[in-house]
């Protein structure tokens, strides 16, 4: 008994001395970990704002994007937090009243301060860029335009945010920096994945941008835009048909259909039984088609259907140019267009049009989307109203010739075929952000997506954890065998000291 006792007073392991270096080792391990665990815990997220007003020829609308507080430096996901759409038309449609174009924004506006945490209104960017509108307004009338440009600068700068100013974009930026937001958003930029074309059909003017396959595009400069992003270069070939955006080109259809000045003119690209009454100088008040002006017309004019969807591809045709080419290789009207390369992402007026008609399935070969235009232009009026009593009919008697145009624009303008076709995808939106020049444009003036690829991002919080909690547990397993000297012999027979 005594023996025993004698024994166990003797074993090491019940030394104080080894008792408080072990507790005081595991004190020092479970701090450090937990250290490690505070102090790198995410931490609840802050964001900062961004806002673009799309001034567009149709409307405006202001977008708000916003990113990780502390990830501005390139890594962090831009995304759309709001939309809003301006109530009215384009601000170009405000020549004669400027100051309404300013009022126009004031409730967007309001909405911007309510979705913007007022902490970060004085230093959120707001910008304005105007489009085809505007363009053919400052082309027409530069004054005006300066005066609509005035009324507009005054009312946003009443607004708390940090104003950048208003500015009319180039037919090229408006294209380039569409393919920028499809591809940003796929996330193709930042992986230096093959990109994605963008088509964008506004009101006024359209856009087709695209990076072509070992062709020199060098031959066009003004249709060529070198991009270094990510740290891979791009040499984007882009254009932009002033005119040719969806309410343009009708002008200048009915303007083709009636340059002779009738009194009736029968519209293959209306429904049948759809018959409204025009007036000649509000058809022809546009630098579109201002120089087909008819020399003698009356004041009006009945604007009647037959709806025919060949036809109407017929008229569409006659207002593409296709005779003089001065490069390797044109679309249409001279313009320089390398061939088409990979899949296309197609928004705007392409979605709004192509699914009101049920046709953005790109699974939907080209042969069955001129089948159902077809079958869609030869619907009686009536029954297209009735049939979708809750559309606008001034939008809704327009479908027929829009559908038209995009097939003609796509295939007899830009080339595609049968095949190349169902490459092109009709979307609105990426991952909850509108399809559209104005995010490229925002990250482009915050320098948000570098030329170089960012460095290699620091390890995630779960990893930095399991690393630090592994190292932990070695320097304790080590800790426990440098202690081996005072371990206790393991003998079956008692040590007998
Ligand atoms: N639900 C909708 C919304 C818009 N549109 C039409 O789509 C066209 C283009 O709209 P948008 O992309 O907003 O063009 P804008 O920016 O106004 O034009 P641009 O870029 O040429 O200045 C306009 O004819 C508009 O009437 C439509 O058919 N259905």
């Amino acid at each position: 008994m005594s023996a025993q006792r004698e024994m166990k007073e003797k074993n090491p392991w019940h030394t104080p001395l080894t008792i408080i270096i072990t507790v005081i080792g595991v004190i020092a391990i479970v701090a450090l970990v937990t250290v490690a665990v505070l102090q790198n815990r995410p931490v609840p997220q802050k964001y900062k704002y961004g806002i673009v007003l799309d001034a567009g020829s149709s409307h405006t609308a202001l977008y708000i994007y916003e990113w990780p507080a502390e990830k501005d430096n390139n890594t962090g996901r831009v995304e759309q937090k709001h939309s809003c759409k301006v109530k009215g038309k384009g601000i170009s449609s405000y020549a004669a009243e400027p100051e309404k174009a300013g009022m126009s924004l004031t409730e967007c506006m309001r909405e911007a301060e309510m979705q913007v945490p007022s902490r970060r209104h004085q230093e959120t960017p707001l910008y304005l860029g105007a489009t085809a509108g505007m363009r053919l307004l400052n082309i027409e009338n530069r004054e005006a335009s300066d005066k609509v440009f005035e009324a507009v600068e005054k009312a946003l700068q009443g607004f708390p945010f940090s104003y950048q100013g208003a500015r009319i974009l180039s037919g090229q930026e408006e294209g380039a920096f569409g393919w920028v937001t499809v591809n940003y958003l796929d996330d193709r930029l930042k992986q230096g994945l093959e990109t994605t074309g963008a088509l964008d059909l506004g009101g006024a003017s359209t856009q087709i941008s695209f990076v072509p396959h070992e062709y020199d595009i060098s031959e066009s400069p003004s249709n060529s835009v070198a991009f270094r992003l990510y740290g891979n270069d791009y040499n984007l070939y882009t254009h932009s048909f002033l005119c040719y955006g969806k309410d343009q080109v009708l002008r200048m259809a009915l303007a083709h259909q009636t340059r002779s000045g009738p009194v009736t003119m029968s519209d293959p690209c209306f429904h049948p039984g759809y018959s409204v009454t025009r007036n000649y100088n509000a058809l022809y008040d546009s630098p579109c088609v201002s120089e087909r002006k008819p020399k003698e017309a009356p004041l009006n004019f009945t604007h009647t259907g037959v709806g025919n969807f060949f036809r109407c591809q017929e008229v569409v045709k006659t207002l593409f140019n296709f005779t003089s080419c001065k490069y390797s290789r044109c679309s249409f009207n001279g313009i320089f267009q390398p061939p088409l390369q990979g899949s296309f992402g197609a928004f705007s007026a392409y979605y709004f049009v192509m699914n009101f008609l049920n046709l953005t399935d790109s699974s939907i070969p080209l042969e069955t989307v001129k089948a159902n235009l077809a079958n869609y232009c030869g619907t009686p009026w009536n029954q297209i109203k009735q049939q979708h009593p809750e559309v606008k009919e001034k939008y809704l008697a327009e479908y027929c010739f829009s559908g038209t145009y995009i097939v003609t624009l796509l295939t007899e303008g830009y080339n595609f075929t049968k095949e190349t076709f169902s490459k092109i995808k009709f979307i609105k939106e990426i991952k909850g952000s509108d399809a559209g020049w104005t995010l490229g444009y925002m990250l482009n003036l915050t320098n948000m997506i570098p030329a170089e690829a960012p460095d290699s991002p620091p390890l995630p919080h779960a990893g930095y954890v399991s690393i630090v909690t592994v190292i932990a547990l070695l320097l304790f397993i080590l800790f426990i065998l440098s202690l081996r000297p005072i371990w206790p012999k393991c003998s079956k027979k008692p040590q007998i000291v």
